[in-house]
């Protein structure tokens, strides 16, 4: 489990990121975190894109429909305004930021505040998603939960579409996606592709 730094003395701030395949309890971690810090009574406010109306257009919720409120924006560029005065940032769903939003996290966090992120570290291709990779070499602080694969049981770090639909960005849940462990996703893909083949032929 994440245990949280002190803020010593004069503060300095932090990025700490959470990441993960889909299903593998990235918004839990992100929602636990950032109620203790409430609980701590520190200023926190939470945000996530503005595309991510999966489930609520406000609240950022989990699988297991745990919830918190939140702020969609459609740019990294409004984080520092929007988190004047906090102690705590949480963002959620960062995958689908700009790419400007590493130098964002890390402004906040040079002013002092701690900056919580939580995203998709792979597309459905296995490939770095968005501006997760950039975030991940900044972080003071990472965190890479797990899911379980779906067909076999072991630890899933893949997110396995299970539609035929080319574009990156496809909201959905388990009716799209299955969590996968690295051997069973790339089974998957071999599958869908002899299954194209034999189409075309
Ligand atoms: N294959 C799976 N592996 C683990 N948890 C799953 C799976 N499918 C559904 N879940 C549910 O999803 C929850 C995690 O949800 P959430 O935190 O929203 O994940 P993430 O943000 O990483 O997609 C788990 O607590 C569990 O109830
Ligand atoms: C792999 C992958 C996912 N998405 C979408 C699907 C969901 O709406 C979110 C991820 O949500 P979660 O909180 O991590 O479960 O992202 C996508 O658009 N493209 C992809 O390749
Ligand atoms: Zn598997």
């Amino acid at each position: 489990m994440f245990l949280e730094p002190h803020f010593r003395g004069q503060r300095s701030g932090w990025i700490e990121v959470i990441c993960g395949s889909m299903f593998s309890g990235k918004t839990e971690e992100l929602i636990r975190r950032l109620k203790r810090a409430k609980i701590a009574n520190q200023k926190v406010e939470i945000f996530k894109p503005k595309v991510d109306t999966r489930y609520d257009e406000i609240k950022v919720v989990s699988h297991d429909s745990n919830f918190i409120l939140s702020t969609p924006i459609d740019h990294s560029s409004k984080l520092l305004k929007l988190s004047d005065e906090s102690t705590v940032v949480g963002i959620d769903e960062a995958q689908f930021f700009d790419e400007e939003l590493p130098r964002h996290c890390q402004d906040l966090a040079l002013r002092g505040m701690r900056v919580i992120v939580a995203g998709l570290d792979m597309d459905y291709k296995g490939r770095p998603f968005g501006p997760m990779p950039d975030l991940l070499a900044v972080a003071e602080y990472i965190t890479k939960v797990h899911a379980i694969c779906q067909h076999c049981g072991n630890l899933a770090t893949h997110s396995y579409r299970r539609v035929v639909e080319d574009k990156t960005v496809v909201l959905g849940e388990q009716d799209v996606y299955e969590a996968r462990c690295r051997s069973c996703y790339q089974m998957g893909n071999i599958l869908n592709l002899q299954t194209t083949d034999k189409k075309k032929n």
